[in-house]
C-alpha cells in the first residue's frame, strides 16, 4: 500500500485502463512503488529519457497527467467511464513486436492529419497525434501519449471494425462507409448520398474516434443536433452542440479548446467561428468537417436555407495556402439523402469542393418501407375518423385492458383547437353535401394554387387574426428555424459503461437489397404498434389532428415551431422514450432523427416535394422491419404551393417539385418505390418492389382512350384556328397574330366545356377524367403547358408537333392507358342519374324543379351558421370572374351548360 492508500495492483489497472502499454505500466510501478502520479510522471519521462521528440506542448504534460492522476483518484466513476477509445487498442495488432516509442502530442502543429493517416492507406508512416481523456465533471482535456508508432497498413479497415464493435456495438463497416472513410483516409472531399437511416453519420463519427482530434459537423436543427450528441455519449464519446446567440458561452469556449471530440455546430455559428476554428485546428486538429443534410445548400433543394450557402467559408479558410501548419486542407464531408442530380452538382459548387471528390453514391431504396396513397378529403376534422379509423384500432382497440391512457396533449394546446373542433359536427353533413363541388373547386378557374393555398390556409386562420402572407406563412412551417428548441447550445460527455440496451440498431439494420421475393423474406413483420407521425401542412392541423386523436384515446402530441419551446423539447423526450404513440407535426419534426420504432408515416395533406416526402418517411423502419408510409390526401385537388419568400427562379423549381409530388400520388400503375428513386437518379433495378399499393393491388385495367385523345386534341388545334397541313408539319410556336393574349388563353376547363357541347358521348365525362387524360397526354408529348407561368397542372394546354402529327396523320390506332388516380376516383364518383342528359332533363318538370329549387334554398339557409359562407363566397366571386374569361359563359346556353355540369360534377 502507498501513501495514498492504494496498491500497486489498483495503480497498475488503473494506468492500464487509461490506455497505457502494460508492461510500461508494470515497468512503471516497480520502478517508483505503488504512487499513482508518480508512475504517471516515470511514464512520461521515460520518454524524454529514451530521447523522444519533445514539442511545445510538453511543457504542460505534466500538469495535465497530474489533473488526470487526481481525477482517476478523486473521480467517483472509474476511469474507464471518462476514456475514448484507445488509438492502440485500435491500430496495434496483438502480438505484434513494439516498435520504438514515439511521443505524440496534444500540438498538432507538426502532427499533420496525414502524419496520423496514410495518403494510400497502405502505409501509416507517421502516429496519430493523440488521446484525449475527458472527466465528466471537468471536462478538462488530458494528453495521453500514444507509445507506439502505428502502422494502420491494409488492414485499417479490420482496425475499424474493431472500434465499432466496442463502441458502438456494430459487427461491420457497410460498403458505402468504407468508401467514405478511405476516401477522408486520402484527404479527398466526399459527397455522400446514401438512403435515409443507412448510418450515414457514423462517416464523420469515426475519423474522431480514429484521430483523437476534433469532427465538426454543420447540421441544421438544434433537436437533430441534440439527438446525435445523446447518442454519442452513451457510446461513450463526448459531444457538443453549437447553435445561434448563445447568451453562455462556456460550452462554445470549451470547443474551442479541443474539450469535445465532435461538435455540432450551426451554420450560423460557424461562419461566427472562423478564426476560433482556425485556432482549434492548429491546437488541436480538426479531422474533417461534415455538412449534414447538405441537400439544405442548395436553392434547388426542398430546404433551403440560406446560411448553408455560406459554408464555402470552410473551403477558402482551412486550406493549407491559408493554415502553414496544415500539410492538407482539412476535408469536407457532405451528406444528405435526399439530392437529385441538380441538387448534387449545385452542392459541390457552392461549397466549393474539390474536382476530385469522392462521390459516395448507394441506393435510396428502402426494401423495408411499404409506400401507398389514399383519397381523403383531409380538410377538416370531419374526415379524421375515416382516415385515422385504422390507426386508432391499432393503439386504441387492440390495446390490452386496463393499460392507462396517458393524454400528453396539454391544455393550452387544446385550447388552441377549440374552434375547429367546434364546427366538426356541423361540418359533417355540409362536407358530404358538397363533397363533389368542392372537389370541382380544386380546380377553378381562379386556379392559381398560391392563391388557392391562400385562400386554404385563411379558412382555417384563427379568428380574429388578420389573413396576411406572413400569417400564412407562420401558420404553414415552411422555413424550420435552427432554433428550433429552447437552448442554443448544450454539452454530452461520455457515458460509461455501455449498456446493452444503449447498442442502438444492429448489424441487421438495413437489409441489402436482393432480388424479386427473396427479398421480402428478409423483411420480417413485427406485431409491435410502434410509433407513428402524422406530417400535417399546417401548424393549426397538428392541433386539431392531435386533439382528435387524443380523443380517441390514442397517447398523441402535435408538434410545430410555434408551440412553446419547452413542449417541444417534452415531446421529443417523451417521443424517444417511447412515451407517446403518435406526433402530429408540420415539417419541423424529423429531420435526421434516428428512432428505431417508428413503424408508419403518415402524410395527411400533399407534401410540397418528393423531396420532403421521401425525407419525412424515412424516420419509418430504421430497424430494418416492415413499415408503412401512407400519403393520404385530396387526390381531387391540385395540390397548392405553400406561401414563402421565393425569388422568380424558386418560384419555378417549386412548382416543378410540387408537380413531380401531385404525379407521385395520380399514379396508378407504377410501383411507387421505383417512382420514388428513380427521381432522385437512381436506375431502380427491381422491377417492382413488391409492397407498394400498387405492387400488391395491381394496376388499374388498361383503357382505349383513343376517342377522348382525338376530341381532345381536335378542340385544341381547332381553338387555335389549325387547319391541319397536309404535310403534318405543324409549328408549336404560335405565331404573333395567333397568340392570344394571356387572359383570353383559354383553360383546360374552357377545352373541357367544348368537349362537353359537342360530343354527346362526353357530355358527362367530368374535370377529373379530362385532368388525368390531359397529364397523360402531357407526358406522350402530344400537348403541352401554354403559359409561361408553372403549374402543378397543365393549366392552358396547347399542342405540340408530335400531337399535331397524331391527329392530321390518325397515327396511332389504339389508344391504351392507364387510368390514372384523378380518373379512376371521376368514375367511382355516385351519379344520380344515369346520365346527364337525364338529370338535366329533369328541370323541365315543374315539380322537380320546385323539389330541387327548395332543397337549395334549404340547404344554403343550413350552411350560414356553420362557417360555410367563407367557403362559398370565393365560389360566386369565381363565377363572375371564370365569365369575363370565358367567352363561352356570356351566352345563356353556355351558363347553364357550366352550371349544370357544375352541379352534376
Ligand atoms: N455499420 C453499421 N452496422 C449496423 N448498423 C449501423 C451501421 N452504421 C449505422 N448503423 C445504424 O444505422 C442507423 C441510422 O444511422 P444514421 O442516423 O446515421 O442514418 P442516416 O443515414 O444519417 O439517416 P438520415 O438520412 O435519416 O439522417 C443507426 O441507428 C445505426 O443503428
Ligand atoms: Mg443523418
Amino acid at each position: 500500500m502507498s501513501s495514498q492508500g492504494i496498491s500497486s495492483d489498483q495503480v497498475i489497472a488503473k494506468l492500464i485502463e487509461m490506455g497505457f502499454e502494460n508492461s510500461t505500466v508494470i515497468e512503471a510501478v516497480q520502478a517508483v512503488g505503488p504512487s499513482f502520479d508518480d508512475a504517471v510522471e516515470y511514464i512520461l519521462n521515460s520518454r524524454n529519457r529514451n530521447g523522444d521528440r519533445v514539442t511545445r506542448s510538453s511543457k504542460c504534460r505534466s500538469s495535465n497527467a497530474k489533473v488526470l492522476s487526481k481525477r482517476a483518484l478523486t473521480s467517483s466513476s472509474p476511469l474507464g467511464q471518462m476514456r475514448q477509445s484507445s488509438m492502440l487498442e485500435h491500430f496495434q495488432s496483438p502480438g505484434r513486436p513494439k516498435r520504438s516509442r514515439i511521443d505524440v502530442v496534444a500540438n498538432v502543429s507538426s502532427v499533420s492529419r496525414c502524419e496520423a493517416f496514410p495518403t494510400n492507406v497502405e502505409k501509416c508512416k507517421q502516429p496519430p497525434p493523440c488521446e484525449r481523456f475527458y472527466n465528466r465533471n471537468l471536462l478538462e482535456p488530458v494528453t495521453v501519449y500514444c507509445s507506439q508508432e502505428l502502422d494502420v497498413g491494409s488492414d485499417w479497415e479490420e482496425k475499424v471494425n474493431g472500434l465499432l464493435q466496442k463502441q458502438f456495438g456494430y459487427s461491420s463497416l457497410k460498403n458505402f462507409q468504407r468508401e467514405a472513410l478511405a476516401a477522408w483516409l486520402d484527404h479527398q472531399d466526399c459527397l455522400i448520398l446514401a438512403a435515409t437511416g443507412s448510418g450515414k453519420s457514423l462517416c464523420f463519427q469515426i475519423p474522431a474516434l480514429l484521430t483523437g482530434k476534433v469532427v465538426v459537423v454543420i447540421s441544421p436543427l438544434i433537436s437533430l443536433m441534440h439527438d446525435q450528441c445523446l447518442k454519442l455519449a452513451k457510446h461513450g464519446i463526448s459531444a457538443c452542440f453549437l447553435g445561434s446567440g448563445q447568451p453562455d458561452s462556456t460550452v462554445e469556449n470549451k470547443a474551442m479548446k479541443g474539450m469535445y471530440s465532435i461538435i455540432y455546430i450551426c451554420p450560423e455559428t460557424v461562419l461566427r467561428l472562423v478564426k476560433q476554428l482556425q485556432k482549434l485546428a492548429e491546437s488541436h486538429g480538426i479531422a474533417l468537417f461534415a455538412i449534414d443534410e447538405v441537400h439544405c445548400v442548395s436553392k434547388w433543394g426542398h430546404d433551403f436555407r440560406p446560411d448553408y450557402r455560406r459554408l464555402s467559408v470552410l473551403r477558402e479558410n482551412f486550406t493549407t495556402s491559408k493554415l502553414k501548419f496544415l500539410k492538407f486542407d482539412i476535408p469536407l464531408m457532405a451528406l444528405t439523402a435526399t439530392a437529385t442530380t441538380q441538387v448534387r452538382e449545385d452542392i459541390l459548387k457552392s461549397l466549393t469542393m474539390s474536382n476530385e471528390t469522392k462521390i459516395v453514391l448507394t441506393s435510396f431504396f428502402r426494401a423495408n418501407l411499404r409506400f401507398s396513397v389514399k383519397h381523403s378529403r383531409t380538410s377538416s376534422p370531419s374526415s379524421y375518423g375515416k382516415d385515422f379509423d385504422e390507426l386508432i384500432d391499432i393503439y386504441v382497440r387492440k390495446r390490452k385492458t386496463g393499460e392507462k391512457n396517458q393524454i400528453t396533449f396539454s391544455r393550452e394546446l387544446n385550447n388552441a383547437s377549440d374552434t375547429s373542433a367546434s364546427t366538426s359536427i356541423s361540418e359533417v353533413d355540409e362536407n358530404t353535401e358538397n363533397d363533389l363541388n368542392d372537389i370541382e373547386d380544386g380546380y377553378s378557374d381562379k386556379d392559381d394554387e398560391e392563391v388557392n393555398s391562400n385562400k386554404k390556409n385563411g379558412s382555417q386562420a384563427s379568428k380574429g387574426k388578420e389573413l396576411s402572407v406572413e400569417y400564412l406563412e407562420n401558420e404553414a412551417d415552411i422555413f424550420q428555424s435552427v432554433d428550433d428548441w429552447d437552448v442554443a447550445c448544450g454539452e454530452f460527455c461520455a457515458q460509461y459503461p455501455l449498456q446493452d440496451s444503449d447498442i442502438i440498431g444492429s448489424s441487421e439494420t438495413v437489409n441489402p437489397p436482393e432480388r424479386s421475393e427473396t427479398r421480402l423474406q428478409h423483411i420480417s413483420e413485427t406485431s409491435e404498434q410502434g410509433l407513428t407521425i402524422i406530417y400535417v401542412p399546417t401548424r393549426k392541423e397538428t392541433l386539431s389532428i392531435a386533439k382528435y386523436l387524443c380523443g380517441c384515446g390514442i397517447n398523441a402530441a402535435a408538434y410545430n415551431a410555434a408551440l412553446p419551446k419547452a413542449h417541444l423539447r417534452q415531446v421529443h423526450k417523451d417521443f424517444h422514450e417511447n412515451n407517446l404513440e403518435v406526433v402530429v407535426a408540420t415539417i419541423a419534426f424529423g429531420m435526421g432523427i434516428d428512432k428505431l420504432n417508428v413503424r408508419r408515416i403518415i402524410h395527411y395533406g400533399w407534401p410540397q416535394s418528393l423531396e420532403a416526402y421521401y425525407q419525412e418517411a424515412g424516420r419509418a423502419g430504421r430497424d430494418g422491419k416492415l413499415a408503412d408510409c401512407t400519403l393520404i390526401t385530396n387526390l381531387a385537388r391540385v395540390p397548392s404551393l405553400l406561401p414563402s419568400k421565393r425569388s422568380e427562379e424558386q418560384i419555378k423549381q417549386a412548382y416543378k417539385m410540387l408537380s413531380d409530388c401531385f404525379r407521385y400520388g395520380m399514379n396508378s400503375s407504377g410501383c411507387r418505390a421505383k417512382k420514388l428513386v428513380e427521381y432522385f437518379g437512381e436506375e431502380f433495378t427491381y422491377e417492382k418492389c413488391l409492397l407498394c399499393d400498387v405492387c400488391t393491388n395491381g394496376p388499374p385495367e388498361k383503357q382505349n382512350l383513343k376517342e377522348d385523345a382525338d376530341i381532345f386534341l381536335q378542340v385544341i388545334a381547332a381553338y387555335y384556328g389549325k387547319n391541319i397541313p397536309v404535310d403534318g408539319s405543324y409549328n408549336d410556336v404560335i405565331s404573333d397574330n395567333e397568340q392570344k393574349s394571356f387572359m383570353e388563353k383559354p383553360t383546360l376547363k374552357t377545352f373541357i366545356s367544348k368537349m362537353r357541347e359537342q360530343s354527346q358521348k362526353f357530355m358527362a365525362t367530368d374535370l377529373f377524367w379530362w385532368r388525368g387524360l390531359a397529364r397523360i397526354m402531357e407526358n406522350k408529348g402530344y400537348i403541352k403547358e401554354g403559359d409561361e407561368k408553372p403549374h402543378v397542372q397543365l393549366k392552358f394546354p396547347e399542342l405540340t408537333k408530335l400531337g399535331m402529327e397524331v391527329l392530321r396523320f390518325k397515327r396511332e390506332e389504339t389508344f391504351y392507358v392507364y387510368p390514372e388516380a384523378d380518373m379512376l376516383l371521376s368514375l367511382s364518383k355516385p351519379k344520380t342519374y344515369s346520365t346527364f342528359s337525364d338529370w338535366g332533363k329533369g328541370w323541365a318538370d315543374p315539380e322537380i324543379r320546385r323539389q330541387r329549387l327548395e332543397r337549395m334554398q334549404f340547404n344554403k339557409k343550413q350552411l350560414k351558421p356553420c362557417g360555410s359562407r367563407r367557403r362559398r363566397k370565393p365560389r360566386k366571386q369565381r363565377k363572375r370572374k371564370s365569365s369575363k374569361q370565358n367567352p363561352d359563359m356570356r351566352t345563356v346556353r353556355g351558363r347553364i351548360v357550366a352550371k349544370i355540369s357544375k352541379r352534376y360534377c
